[in-house]
């Protein structure tokens, strides 16, 4: 499956009639590492929320490989800091959720989900429930399950904020040898700016009425 841009044009978004975001336009190129940074609360987290399908646009539009976006897509992953695993699964068996509905058959999930665990190094971990892992243990499963299911974008919402920093690196390492292998479009918030440098093709700063390229900036 090829990488899937994602485009958002003249985008207005609010809650309970509060504006967040108003006629914003910004595109994530197929295949490209979109870094966003920005102040606490200009609606970065609504942004990708927005593009994962689970927010109604009102004004503008939001385009996914040129499709109107109208609602959640296996296609479009979402990770953010409250990780959204399946309470009464464990670790392997939340990634072999993911490998079933990719269509990978059943023979194959076990070791396939015990290898994604591997690379995330929680190769031991895989017996354990949701609730009987650290936070960032937690991020990793989930980082481990939206690789495994071969996303053709993936936005990502902090999602090594709880990582200490040798974990992180790690996983932002592997984040791009899986990319290499198997292209995504990548939208990624960040607070940390030599993360953005580190992954980021490109990186923007949101603010509530649009954005401004930094790459050179931050270069
Ligand atoms: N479900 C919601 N209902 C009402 N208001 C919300 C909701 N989610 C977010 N907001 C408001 O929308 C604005 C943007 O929030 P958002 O989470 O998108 O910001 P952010 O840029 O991701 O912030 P941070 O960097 O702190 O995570 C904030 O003022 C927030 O209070």
């Amino acid at each position: 499956m090829s990488a899937l841009s994602l485009h958002a044009e003249n985008l207005s978004l609010g809650y309970n009639g509060h504006p967040v975001l108003s006629g914003v336009n910004l595109e994530a190129r197929a295949g490209e590492i979109l870094v966003i940074v920005g102040a606490s609360g200009c609606g970065k987290s609504t942004l990708l929320r927005a593009f994962a399908g689970l927010l109604p646009v009102t004004t503008g539009a939001l385009r996914a490989g040129g499709a109107p976006i109208t609602g959640p897509s296996r296609d479009r992953a979402l990770i953010f800091q409250d990780d959204a695993l399946l309470p009464w699964r464990n670790a392997r068996r939340n990634v072999e959720l993911a490998l079933a509905l990719r269509g990978v058959p059943r023979a194959r999930r076990r070791t396939e989900a015990l290898s994604w665990l591997t690379r995330v190094g929680l190769g031991e971990q895989g017996d354990r429930l949701p609730r009987e892992l650290s936070g960032g243990m937690r991020q990793r499963v989930q980082l481990a399950r939206t690789l495994a299911a071969e996303p053709r974008a993936i936005l990502m919402d902090e999602p090594f904020g709880a990582l200490d920093a040798q974990t992180r690196a790690t996983m932002q390492r592997l984040l791009l040898d899986v990319l290499a292998d198997a292209p995504a479009t990548v939208v990624f918030v960040t607070h940390d700016m030599e993360e953005a440098r580190l992954l980021g093709d490109r990186v923007v700063r949101l603010t509530p009425s649009g954005v401004a390229e930094l790459k050179e900036e931050v270069a």
